[in-house]
């Protein structure tokens, strides 16, 4: 079974942490049916993996259920549902592509309607799917169609869009959670309600730490956490196995290699971050031996 973590989510407001399990990250694409469900269970069960990521409790557990198949979508948000999750995300179905804002709805509804108790989250990452309607479009009158519509995890750069969406909440009826780590202070400031990312698996509490600087409106500490993680991140990129690599080097957990056709990351990237942890005192596991990274899958 899949170890990857979910990912953690950080909350404005919020004194707990959330996580968002079968996701990207968590490559739930490469999954097969049947451990995608086992993961499922054992996120709501809390399993002490998890939890040992996280170094929290769960508050809210969202579950994305999005696959290619309508059916296999609408299994995954029944079972989100009988185990109890506090919400459900999907993301556009990406080989036969719905390419207008009805079609897309349409499916998101057919998905949402399986899980009728359960709040729903469009998981806009149009770089992923192909899909680039903007999500301002698709908001409009969308709680008509999907009376459980609760939000977006939004993963796209497209700030201009973003803000269109936060503009259109007058009520401020819905989440807006941000999926692009390296942007979300200039998010935050145009009313990003959340985060979910990837990168908060190992810099949660930097990431905290900004968040509280800007509540506290100071904005040039902030600004210097952002550039901390923007500096980091433009001179190595990271992917799913970069991911892992850095998820065994920071917990001490090993993680194992990605599924194919994911290559696992190299081993000049592994030392070159492991190294750069270490100057940011992140690391207190360092003593990991080649074949920790090897281990699990
Ligand atoms: C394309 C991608 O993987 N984006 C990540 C980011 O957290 C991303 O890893 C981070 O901003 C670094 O580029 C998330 O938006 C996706 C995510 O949280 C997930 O579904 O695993």
């Amino acid at each position: 079974m899949s170890r990857a973590p979910g990912i953690l989510a950080l909350w404005r407001r919020a004194p707990s942490l959330s996580v968002q399990k079968g996701s990207q990250t968590a490559r739930h694409t490469c999954l097969s049916e049947a451990p995608l469900g086992n993961c499922l269970l054992s996120v709501y069960k809390a399993n002490p993996l998890t939890q040992c990521f996280l170094f929290c409790r769960l508050d809210q557990v969202v579950i994305h259920v999005g696959a290619l198949s309508l059916k296999e979508s609408q299994e995954l948000a029944q079972h989100a549902a009988e185990i109890g999750a506090d919400g459900i995300a999907v993301i556009a179905p990406f080989f036969l592509k719905p390419w207008t804002k009805d079609v897309l709805i349409n499916f998101l509804k057919e998905v949402a309607a399986a899980a009728p108790a359960v709040p729903f989250y469009y998981y806009h990452i149009p770089a992923l799917t192909g899909v680039k309607i903007r999500a301002e479009e698709l908001l409009d009158g969308i709680q008509d169609k999907i009376p459980t519509f609760q939000g977006l995890k939004f993963s796209d750069t497209d700030l201009l869009d973003f803000g269109q969406c936060v503009d259109q909440n007058r009520q401020q009826q819905f989440a807006f959670l941000f999926g692009v780590d390296e942007q979300l202070l200039s998010a935050l400031v145009m009313g990003a309600t959340g985060a979910v990312g990837s990168t908060y698996n190992y810099l949660g509490k930097k990431t905290s730490q900004m968040l509280e600087a800007f509540e506290r409106k100071d904005f040039s500490l902030a600004l210097n956490y952002q550039s901390c993680f923007l500096i980091y991140f433009s001179h190595l990129g990271f992917g799913v196995s970069q991911t892992k690599a850095i998820m065994t080097l920071v917990s001490g957990i090993p993680m194992g290699p990605p599924r194919l056709p994911l290559q696992k990351a190299s081993r000049e990237f592994t030392d070159s971050v492991e190294a750069k942890l270490k100057s940011l005192d992140f690391l207190s596991f360092t003593d990991l031996k080649d074949g920790n990274l090897e281990a699990g899958s």
